[in-house]
């Protein structure tokens, strides 16, 4: 089987690739990078559901493949569930990780580490080109704390900054397959690799 992940984020997909291997599943897992020049999509939505719909609507359309996407965030509580949707551009147009982690500690300057309190959320769709009307939704969540300062090289984005209490390790300080068994994402997976047997069943 092969399967075309909409995304332009490379942590997302080596850690999607790691569950499915995990799971004993051997699709071939293709991503934009992999196309002749790609779509770029507007994240335009007000919910992850939406920004997931629009990025594997788009890249399904175009690719004719079955398609999944992932859209991702952090709720900070301090900051009214700040970054959330935003998480991406929080940091303004030129963002990028680095960006994003120093406006996200800016905004928490002084607030003590009890109060630090958050939730990284994703939401999968998987889209078959032709059937939008029957996308499979699926998601999942991690609580954690941000903390005052980086830790840890691996990973991606917030990573460095979201400890996992249970753990006592940042998400940046995992391995891949660690990160997984408890991460919004790898929740997430488990979800949607529960649900895709009888959903692709459908369009047998
Ligand atoms: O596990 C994660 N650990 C740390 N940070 C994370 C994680 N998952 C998403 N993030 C960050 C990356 C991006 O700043 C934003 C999601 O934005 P989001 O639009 O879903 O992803 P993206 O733009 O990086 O890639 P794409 O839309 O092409 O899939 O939250
Ligand atoms: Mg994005």
């Amino acid at each position: 089987m092969e399967i075309l992940f909409a995304t332009t984020n490379k942590g997302k997909a080596t850690e999607l690739r790691a569950a499915f291997k995990n799971a004993g599943i051997t699709a071939t897992i293709k991503t934009n990078a992999d196309l002749d020049r790609p779509p770029v999509v507007e994240e335009y939505g007000t919910t992850f559901e939406q920004n997931a719909k629009l990025k594997a609507h788009e890249l399904a359309d175009y690719s004719q493949m079955l398609t999944i996407a992932d859209d991702s965030g952090l709720m900070v509580d301090a900051l009214d569930g700040a970054p959330g949707v935003h998480s991406a551009r929080y940091a303004g147009i030129e963002h990028n990780d680095h960006k994003n982690n120093a406006k996200l500690l800016a905004e928490l300057g002084g607030v003590p580490l009890k109060q630090r309190t958050a939730k990284f959320n994703t939401t999968i769709v998987a889209s078959k080109p032709g059937h939008f009307d029957q996308d499979l939704v699926v998601s999942g969540q991690c609580a954690g704390l941000i903390l005052p300062a980086p830790q840890g090289e691996d990973g991606f984005g917030y990573d460095p900054l979201f400890f996992v209490p249970e753990k006592q390790k940042t998400f940046a300080e995992m391995t891949t397959a660690e990160k997984n068994s408890l991460s919004h994402r790898g929740r997430a997976i488990s979800q949607l690799l529960q649900k895709l047997p009888a959903w692709l069943e459908q369009f047998e």
